[in-house]
């Protein structure tokens, strides 16, 4: 790849109209970031870049150095990595460096870091004067196959998770494979939660590129990128998630973000919690929809081939999970639309899943 280019090696259009964006995939792109900037928002010179305490040290020069070149004057606004940042206080800190750096109307943002810089970047950006553009620079897996697209920001409450946001797309994600490379083996392992819930959902047909990834022969570019294009695919049938159809990528996200509130924010990673629910979800597939044995095994030996959690354990308590998961967004009138699979591959919403199946669940995952 030759320097200071904003070609990659693969990228996916995500087609929204006036809000389209494209997404970079490929190796080696971060130092691309200030053409890419130039590219978006040429008229634009002033940035922040917002990113965590264990991302920055890694990759903020690099960025900064891409943007500067570029001829950007640059903020780089560095809050505790972890998701206790996703918080309205966080926010607010962030906001005000921007407003100490003399970041207006005409700036834009860089949100380089995982899922919690994404979400929390993004949701500034919205916010910030009532909104000012922003890239998305992911750098784990679980961002790069998912919260970098698709335009959903936010922080959490205390209460529950997400609570807080809004939609707002990126004007352009640059997923650069080669910041995986510094993952910790657990944070690495956490995105292929969602990795295996867009197969479920969407495409049983990436199953054997997942089981060559686990063993170590698969092409993670490739299975990235297919990932981010089932990812775009949904986001454009219905990107206010009002249709049915978006509300498919919460499969496994009712009781899943429920045990990730209640262990404590930053207890359980995203993808962790994502693993129990998903199995929770699995075990409700079968009981009420169409889904064999066997194909919710496979999805429990696909989790455990990244050494994800599938046991809840007795620390989370069933009543205060079902209190959350109360909260979640997608209960309707006081009914839950809860997603099952009908097959691999396959998935619907349905609101005939009550508090008991879902007690049923949570007791069928405590072994
Ligand atoms: N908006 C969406 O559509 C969407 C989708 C899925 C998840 N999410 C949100 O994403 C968040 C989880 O994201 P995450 O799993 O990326 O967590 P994260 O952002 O907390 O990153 C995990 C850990 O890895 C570190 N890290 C990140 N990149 C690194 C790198 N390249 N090298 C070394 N360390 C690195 C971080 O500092 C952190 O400690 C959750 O808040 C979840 O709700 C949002
Ligand atoms: O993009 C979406 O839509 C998703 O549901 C992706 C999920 O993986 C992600 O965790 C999302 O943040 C959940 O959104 P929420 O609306 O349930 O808070
Ligand atoms: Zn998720």
């Amino acid at each position: 790849m030759p320097e200071n280019t904003s070609q990659p090696a693969h990228s996916v259009h995500v087609d929204l109209g006036s809000r389209s964006y494209r997404v970079d995939v490929g190796r080696g792109l971060l130092k691309n970031l200030g053409a890419v900037a130039n590219e978006k928002f040429g008229g634009r010179s002033t940035c922040a870049v917002i990113t965590d305490s264990k991302v920055g040290p890694l990759y903020a020069a690099t960025a900064v150095a891409s943007l500067e070149a570029a001829g950007k004057k640059v903020c780089l606004i560095t809050v505790p990595s972890g998701e206790a940042s996703k918080s309205l206080i966080v926010a607010e800190n962030v906001c005000s460096e921007m407003a100490r750096a003399g970041l207006d109307r005409k700036s834009f943002a860089v949100a380089l870091g995982g899922g919690v810089i994404g979400d929390l970047g993004g949701f500034c950006a919205s916010i910030y004067q009532r909104g000012i553009p922003y890239i998305q620079v992911p750098t784990t897996v679980l961002s790069q196959v998912d919260s970098s697209v698709g335009g959903k920001t936010g922080v959490n409450l205390p209460d529950a998770k997400n609570m807080v946001g809004s939609f707002h797309q990126p004007a352009h994600v640059i997923a650069d494979i080669d910041t995986l490379s510094s993952l910790p083996k657990r944070e690495f392992n956490e995105g292929f939660a969602e990795i295996i819930k867009h197969a479920c959902i969407r495409d049983a047909a990436m199953l054997p590129l997942i089981d060559e990834v686990i063993a170590g022969t698969g092409d993670l570019t490739e299975l990235i990128r297919q990932n981010i294009a089932i990812k775009a695919r949904v986001v454009e049938a219905d990107e206010y998630e009002t249709l049915g159809i978006r509300a498919l990528l919460n499969f496994g996200h009712t009781l899943g973000h429920a045990i990730e509130a209640d262990a404590g924010y930053g207890k359980l990673l995203h993808g962790e919690a994502i693993s129990l629910g998903l199995r929770a979800a699995a075990v409700l597939s079968v009981k009420l929809s169409t889904l064999s044995e066997a194909g919710a095994q496979r999805i429990v030996d696909l989790l455990k081939g990244f050494e994800l959690p599938v046991v809840l354990g007795e620390e989370v308590e069933t009543d205060e999970l079902l209190r959350i998961a109360r909260m979640d967004k997608k209960f309707d009138q006081g009914r839950i639309r809860f997603v099952l699979l009908s097959t691999l591959g396959e998935a619907f919403v349905s609101k005939e899943v009550t508090e008991d199946d879902l007690r049923a669940a949570i007791a069928a995952i405590r072994s």
